[in-house]
């Protein structure tokens, strides 16, 4: 086969605790993360000659050697040169649905999907965890792409533990389309205000996990309890991106207000989701939304949880 298409899944953060400072300069997590079905279109296609080339419509994504997709390609022909040399290069085309810069991993999403789509497509035969290992070398939410479904991630985001999926769970999300929030700024952000109350060794570290592992949140997705779910959702980020985004606090307060399951802006935001029991109460939710908030400028998506990271289309 010369071309393959994957879906790849956007995440939201169920639960996301800033734990530490790591000697590697990055945080020490504890999060519970989420696939969700809204996702992007990857396609991989071998071409006659040895580069990668990326396309990709959306006006905020490069099309060049930053895109993540882009590094993705180049990290698996740097590991398999005679890979490219039998089989020939890849052009990569990215069909974006997921917003760019919401907290939703879009760009993580999309090399986990390239990871997956050049494994076939060079016929490599890596295992899972071989493929989250490179995804590991990508950035810290690519590992969870990769396999996705529901899982607690800790160390930099990328060591992870998969719980038992709810896949009956649906949600709206929503984000405002002038509004972006970088990643980078938000962890420094975060230390600047935070840093004091950091947990500063790896004993605290570890008995924090322990405490989250047994406590209200893992409790609620392992016996797949979705009232309790809804209840103990967390993220850190909130603290201080609602406080820099007054917009995005309005429109969690509303999204609050609809009588859903549980808000949470997902990462390091702006998005913002809400959980519903059924795609009947995801839709009504989203209504209800649109017409409390009528600005153009607001995007609007249901979706559902899914058990997956990367999908193989055809
Ligand atoms: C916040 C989260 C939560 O899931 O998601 P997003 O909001 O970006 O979707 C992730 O931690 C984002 O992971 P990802 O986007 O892969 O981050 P990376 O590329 O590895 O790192 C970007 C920058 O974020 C900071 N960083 C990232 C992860 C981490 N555990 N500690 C950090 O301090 C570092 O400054 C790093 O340079
Ligand atoms: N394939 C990609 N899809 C989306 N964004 C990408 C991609 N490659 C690089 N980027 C850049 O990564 C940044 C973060 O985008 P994204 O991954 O969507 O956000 P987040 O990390 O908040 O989930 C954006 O500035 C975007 O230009």
């Amino acid at each position: 086969m010369r071309l393959y298409t994957l879906l790849a899944a956007a995440k939201i953060n169920l639960y996301l605790e800033i734990v530490g400072s790591r000697p590697d300069g990055f945080h020490e997590l504890i999060m519970v993360m989420q696939s969700v079905s809204l996702c992007d279109r990857i396609t991989v296609r071998s071409i006659g000659v040895d580069e990668i080339r990326v396309r990709c419509d959306h006006p905020l994504v490069p099309a060049d050697e930053t895109n993540l997709a882009y590094k993705a390609a180049a990290l698996v022909m740097a590991q398999f040169p005679d890979a490219m040399a039998k089989l020939g290069g890849v052009e990569i085309t990215i069909e974006k649905q997921i917003p760019v810069g919401a907290g939703l991993a879009g760009g993580s999403s999309n090399a986990a999907a390239v990871l997956v789509g050049l494994d076939l497509l060079w016929n490599l035969g890596l295992t899972r965890s071989e493929l989250q290992d490179l995804g590991a070398e990508l950035g810290s939410d690519v590992p969870f792409c990769v396999s996705g479904g529901t899982a607690i991630a800790t160390g930099r985001g990328e060591q992870l533990d998969a719980l038992p999926g709810i896949d009956s769970l649906h949600l709206v999300i929503a984000k405002y389309e002038s509004e972006f929030v970088s990643t980078p700024w938000a962890y420094k952000t975060y230390r600047a205000e935070y840093g004091d109350t950091y947990v500063t060794n790896t004993q605290g570290w570890q008995e924090r996990q322990a405490q989250v592992r047994s406590g209200e949140m893992v409790r609620a997705v392992a016996r797949r309890d979705a009232i309790a779910l809804g209840q103990h959702l967390c993220n850190d980020f909130e603290k201080i991106v609602l406080d820099a985004h007054p917009k995005t606090a309005a429109l969690k307060a509303t999204m609050a207000d609809l009588g859903g399951l549980g808000t949470l802006m997902s990462g390091s935001g702006p998005s913002v989701f809400t959980l519903a029991e059924s795609e009947a109460q995801a839709n009504e939710l989203a209504a209800k939304l649109r017409s409390a908030l009528p600005d153009p400028d607001l995007g609007i998506w249901t979706a559902q949880f899914v058990p997956s990271g990367v999908q193989i289309a055809s």
